[in-house]
């Protein structure tokens, strides 16, 4: 049995496609996951969540208001507690947050930010003192935590943070306040009921001079009664379109003294005396937004992995319409529409998670060597997780409103649970950095590249660069994908000088260098996009080419295939500068063939993401496929079906009907 989600019991439309499959999911989940060994471990959790009955949703989440999600994850945070330590591997972050996906979905829980961004903060900013406090307390999960950076008037602009951290030796004390109302931190994960520390973003001032942002470790409530501290005002922002059962918060501070060892010192620090020590890179303490940055390529793929499996699923039991055979209607998975609709985005999100491992290692990289004081490696991981990040939100957000189409009329249904997954997914689009702004800080580097090149300085070129010296050679798109990549190459590279050149001529106009800036953006970020997109496409090919299992290689290539195919068609208007239109026909056509070839491996491709029904939260997507009597029992238990005559009925729609009698 290759595929080894086949069950006695199955529908078996389903169970036909996965007796198709030509390759093991197993082995296959083994190159998704990067080890075997990992592949195991997560089944292995997987099956014990399972066995405690305890850690199974109390009813469908679609049902439940804001409150009941969150009290419902926080219960079963206190299960889990009981079991931590049998479940996992407490030092390893990936089963920690494969556990966290499993039990508490995407929704958002009391340690979302505890683990991706509290404690990563404190590994980063805090001193070795201050971890000696912090992080075993933090580990153990004695204390919450969360990342309080965002304000109400900024975002973005992290300069123009108002909230100050102001030092006084008399005291050795700093007083945080926050001295307007856009000045309240506004958005931050979990701080509105759930944590009890933060790693608070203030701006830094020592005797009238203003340092900037810099993060501080502060306390929030008391431990004992967890109520807010005297000088704090925290709270709950209020319903969001998705992650409602998070509880983002605002929070402000009243003059609220810090001692002087809470701001975190491992690479700035203020003396007893005022004096200021700066860090080794002006940029050091935004550390923790690239760690995210460099964890979302993998994130977002399982996001969109979720809606594909969902899908792709549904598709192979969906029976509307015939081709050839008119005695039994076609599953729709067999249209050459829906084949179109969702085979590219599986492609995306394998090449997303290869990209993911690659900068997960890099920052982890990146951290030893900070720690060591070497911080030559922090402008190429910024500029390459700020252009990732960017494409993978927008991408991920297109591909799961296709897979949500992709469902006709059940895929608005939230028993597909596909809108939650998409609102979740799309947050991708803003948090972490705006999208638009966050292309254009990849946008600086490339400019800069290109005017290395300019200046025949094309030795000093950071890596993935160096195609920008290249000349336009002839492509032959018969030798296979890295034809493709040579397109993307050449496109990339034309849109790069094209931007950096109109930036320079705006500027020798005699535009200053931000207003010159801002009528090239455009320009800049479609440049950030190709650059990216070529990326992620050497990446898919380079992973794909370093697998030696023959079956699992050939339907990677085959979706190698599908993507090269379809990227270079959507850049078609960029292409077309580099290939005729003709070629561009014979691509299409060869799209089209790949689309076929993949078909029977589909419903393999993404069962091999193994991912739990409890996980999944769909009816529509379950691993059994028994989509309609799931359904139906679902939409049973909704709390409108638990009466046959609601109040509200006899309230006012009996009376207005009675009225209308008479
Ligand atoms: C846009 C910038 C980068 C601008 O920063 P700035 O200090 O004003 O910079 P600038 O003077 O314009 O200079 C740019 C320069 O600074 C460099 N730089 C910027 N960031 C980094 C970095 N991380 N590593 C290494 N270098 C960095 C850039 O490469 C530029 O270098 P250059 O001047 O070109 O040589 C910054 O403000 C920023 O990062 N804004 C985005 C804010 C953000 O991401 N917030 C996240 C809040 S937490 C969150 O959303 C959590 C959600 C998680 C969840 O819910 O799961
Ligand atoms: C679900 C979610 C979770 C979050 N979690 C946290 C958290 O845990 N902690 C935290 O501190 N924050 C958090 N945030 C806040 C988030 O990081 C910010 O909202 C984000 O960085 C965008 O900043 P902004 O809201 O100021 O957007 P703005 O910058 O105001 O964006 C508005 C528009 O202005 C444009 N714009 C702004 N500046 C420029 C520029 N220089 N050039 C061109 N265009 C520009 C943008 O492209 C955008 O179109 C979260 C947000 C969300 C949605």
């Amino acid at each position: 049995m290759l595929n080894k989600s086949i069950m006695d019991g199955d529908n078996p439309d389903l169970t036909e496609e996965r007796m198709k499959g030509a390759f093991d999911t197993d082995k296959m989940a083994a190159v998704i996951y990067g080890s075997e060994k990992f592949a195991i471990r997560r089944r292995e959790i997987t099956e014990s969540i399972s066995r405690i009955p305890q850690l199974a949703d109390s009813k469908p989440f679609s049902f439940m208001t804001r409150e009941e999600k969150i009290s419902e994850s926080c219960r079963k945070l206190s299960v889990l507690s009981e079991h931590w330590n049998q479940l996992i591997d407490t030092n390893n972050e990936e089963e920690a947050l494969h556990l966290y996906r499993e039990v508490l979905g995407l929704e958002g829980h009391a340690f979302s930010l505890h683990e991706t961004m509290f404690i990563p903060s404190l590994v980063a900013q805090a001193n070795d003192e201050q971890q000696e406090k912090w992080l075993g307390r933090a580990k153990r999960r004695e204390i919450i935590g969360c990342y309080a950076q965002t304000e109400m008037g900024h975002g973005t602009n992290l300069r123009a943070l108002e909230t100050t951290a102001t030092y006084y030796p008399s005291t050795q004390e700093f007083i945080l306040h926050t001295p307007t109302e856009t000045a309240l931190k506004w958005w931050p994960g979990a701080l509105g009921k759930s944590s009890n520390y933060a790693v608070v973003v203030a701006d830094l001032v020592i005797r009238d001079t203003h340092y900037g942002a810099h993060p501080f470790m502060v306390q929030l409530r008391d431990e004992k009664t967890h109520n807010p501290l005297p000088g704090i005002t925290v709270g709950d922002i209020g319903p969001k379109m998705a992650f409602n059962g998070a509880d983002n918060g605002f929070l402000g501070f009243n003059q609220y003294k810090l001692p002087r060892d809470h701001m975190l010192m491992r690479h700035s620090r203020v003396e007893e005396n005022g004096t200021y020590t700066k860090p080794p890179h002006a940029k050091i303490g935004y550390s923790s937004m690239v760690k995210v940055r460099s964890r979302m390529a993998m994130d977002q793929g399982l996001f969109m992995v979720s809606a594909l499996v969902i899908a792709v699923r549904y598709s192979a039991v969906r029976r509307q319409g015939f081709l050839d055979d008119k005695s039994r209607e076609v599953k729709v998975l067999d249209y050459q529409t829906q084949q179109h609709r969702l085979f590219p985005s599986i492609a995306r999100a394998y090449a997303f998670i290869f990209c993911g491992f690659e900068t997960i290692q890099l920052y982890d990289q990146l951290l030893i060597d900070v720690k060591n004081g070497d911080t030559s490696g922090m402008s190429d991981l910024h500029a390459l997780t700020s252009g990732l990040k960017s494409v993978v939100t927008h991408q991920t957000g297109e591909g799961i409103e296709q897979a949500r189409m992709a469902c006709g009329g059940h895929g608005y249904s939230m028993a597909s649970y596909i809108s939650e997954i998409y609102g979740v997914a799309i947050g991708g689009c803003t948090y972490e950095g705006e999208n638009m702004v966050m292309l254009l800080q990849l946008a600086r580097y490339l400019v800069k590249s290109v005017e290395l090149v300019k200046t025949g300085k094309s030795k000093e070129l950071g890596p993935m660069m160096n195609y920008l010296a290249e000349p336009d050679t002839q492509i032959d798109l018969t030798s296979g994908p890295e034809a493709y990549v040579k397109v993307f190459q050449h496109a990339a590279r034309r849109q790069v000088w094209k931007a950096t050149d109109k930036f320079h001529q705006l500027m020798e106009s005699g535009q200053s260098r931000d207003i010159a800036w801002n009528n090239s953006a455009v320009e800049l970020t479609r440049a950030s996009r190709l650059h990216t997109r070529l990326y992620i496409m050497e990446t898919f090919i380079r992973r794909v080419s370093s697998i030696s299992d023959v079956s699992i290689k050939k339907v990677l290539i085959d979706l190698v295939n599908v993507h090269v195919n379809y990227e270079v068609l959507d850049i078609g208007t960029y292409a077309l500068e580099h290939v005729s239109s003709t070629q561009l026909d014979s691509i299409r056509s060869q799209l089209y063939s790949s689309l076929d070839t993949l078909r029977p491996n589909a419903v393999s491709l993404i069962d091999s993401f193994q991912i739990s029904d409890m996980q999944l939260r769909s009816v529509l997507g379950r691993r059994d496929g028994h989509v309609y009597t799931n359904l139906f029992e679902w939409a049973k238990a909704s709390p409108l079906n638990q009466t046959h005559v609601l109040p509200s009925v006899n309230q006012y729609l009996k009376p207005m009907m009675d009225k209308a009698k008479l």
